[in-house]
């Protein structure tokens, strides 16, 4: 399969309409791929606290439509990175969407873990409940969002929920470049998944994000990655790797499930 990562500058000096035009023309630049992923809240920018409130949209509004249409005019499966999403209560979630090649939304994921400690996301925003996981003709895609990185027992549920491929939008911040490329390397290898990490890069909310996209192997190898500029990491990979590289080192198998560490805080 051939798939891309959109690395799109997410800053201050344009508007979420203009990235929206622009992400949806990279898309249909991408007609012939497999699979396309887009960076973290990338229409309203996610250190832009400020914006949420007005650029929060249900999963009908406007990024989801210009994303769906999207997917449809290139004929890929989309993940497109996520949106602040409104639901019926009026509480915000940071909800990634996945779209298959007829445009039609496949997957939807509420991020879990809030990143921000007592402010921003971690208080503006509910947190997900559920662990997903998206059958595809490719293969089984699981869905994590940005800081969720920082939580391997996410991504060992993806796992056991049969992930093969693990798609992560993400805004990581250019000082943690080295976090975001140790964890993301981390959680390929231990999962033994393809994990495409699409970061945005640019400037707001005084916030420089990291770039430096990456698609990762089952056995840790960097297949692509991007710089700091607005760019597009397209690599060929097998998921047949997948089962490969389970059975050449088998640790999977080695799990003791029944471990119970007490939990103190
Ligand atoms: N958008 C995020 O989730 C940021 C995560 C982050 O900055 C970190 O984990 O460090």
């Amino acid at each position: 399969m051939r798939a891309s990562l959109i690395q799109l500058s997410v800053d201050s000096t344009d508007s979420a309409d203009e990235r929206r035009r622009r992400a949806a023309s990279l898309v249909r630049d991408r007609a012939g791929d497999d699979l396309v992923v887009l960076p973290e809240l990338w229409a309203a920018g996610a250190w832009s606290y400020d914006r949420w409130d007005h650029d929060a949209e249900g999963l009908d509004g406007p990024t989801a439509e210009a994303m769906s249409t999207a997917a449809r005019q290139a004929g890929v499966w989309l993940h497109a990175g996520s949106i602040v999403e409104r639901d019926g209560d009026g509480t915000l979630y940071n909800t990634a969407l996945l779209f298959d090649r007829s445009g039609d939304l496949r997957g939807r994921y509420r991020k879990i873990h809030r990143y921000g400690f007592d402010t921003g996301e971690a208080t503006l925003m509910g947190g997900g409940d559920d662990i997903v996981t998206v059958p595809t003709d490719l293969g089984v895609i699981g869905l994590a969002t940005c800081y969720d990185l920082r939580f391997p027992e996410l991504f060992r549920g993806l796992l056991d929920a049969g992930a093969e491929l693990i798609a992560v939008p993400a805004a990581w911040p250019a000082a943690r470049l080295t976090h975001w490329q140790l964890l993301t390397r981390t959680r390929a290898l231990e999962e033994q998944v393809f994990l495409l990490a699409c970061c945005a890069t640019g400037t707001h909310g005084d916030m420089r994000q990291a770039g430096h996209s990456m698609v990762i192997d089952p056995w840790g190898t960097v297949l692509g990655q991007a710089r700091t500029t607005e760019e597009t990491v397209t690599v060929d990979l097998a998921l047949c790797e997948v089962t490969r590289i389970r059975s050449e080192l088998p640790v999977l198998r080695d799990r003791v499930l029944a471990i119970e560490a007490p939990v103190r805080r």
